[in-house]
């Protein structure tokens, strides 16, 4: 049992992944995309510490772990063109729009910017997926290797809470996955007061929030490390 608001939630390791969203250089290390973007990423790197702690007791405790990384390929074909609003709304592509110097940098695969954190990389056994989108349930193998393994149950970690960590719990709870956020192991795109309304979102509407420290409580003692 997993203490969360609004009420604690069942999890049965067996039945349950950590998904990592986008821990990429792109959105949390300096020089990365959103830092570039004029987003503040300060709150990253004590989030990078907490997922690794909550990634080492989800393999202990026999949980999947399933690590995001979004982006496109090196031409942007897979961003879409002017016909689609990702063309437009993509702050990443606007960027390098108004700094040409960067086009073919950011998010692109090959480039440091798509690359996971030095401090978070994929262990044996762990699930490395790509994204086009802000949601990972969208054209990506997600929902057939959760289905394929019988997992129902997915614990949240990484950046953005407000764009891809929601999108991605969101398209979950449509279906039929429980979704948690471990909070303290999340960071915003955007002020502070996004976080929050994020996490009311979830809470209130999607899913279940939860922190790092319960998780640990919950699940720190399954397999002696
Ligand atoms: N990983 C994310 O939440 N991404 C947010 C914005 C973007 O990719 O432009």
């Amino acid at each position: 049992m997993l203490p969360a608001r609004p009420e604690p939630i069942p999890l049965d390791p067996a039945r349950t992944a950590v998904i990592v969203i986008d821990m990429q250089n792109a959105y949390a290390s300096k020089g990365g995309y959103l830092d570039l973007a004029g987003f503040d990423i300060g709150g990253a790197a004590g989030v990078i510490d907490k997922i690794s702690d909550v990634l080492d007791v989800a393999r202990d405790a026999g949980m999947t772990v399933i690590y995001f990384q979004n982006g496109w390929d090196d031409q942007y074909v897979e961003a879409g063109g002017e016909g689609s609003p990702n063309w437009w709304k993509s702050n990443a592509l606007k960027t390098m729009r108004a700094r040409p110097e960067l086009q073919g940098k950011l998010l692109a695969r090959g480039q440091w910017d798509y690359e996971l954190v030095d401090a978070l990389k994929p262990k044996p056994g762990d699930i490395q997926l790509h994204k086009t989108r802000y949601s990972g349930f969208f054209n990506s193998q997600l929902d057939s290797v959760l289905r394929s393994r019988n997992i129902k149950n997915l614990v949240f970690v990484g950046i953005a809470t407000n764009v891809c960590v929601e999108s991605t719990l969101r398209d979950g709870f449509f279906l039929e996955y429980f979704g948690t956020v471990l909070e303290d192991a999340t960071h915003q795109a955007g002020p502070d007061f996004v976080q929050k309304a994020a996490l009311y979102n979830i809470e209130t509407f999607f899913g279940w929030v939860s922190t790092v420290a319960d998780f640990k409580g919950a699940f720190g003692q399954l397999a002696p490390r």
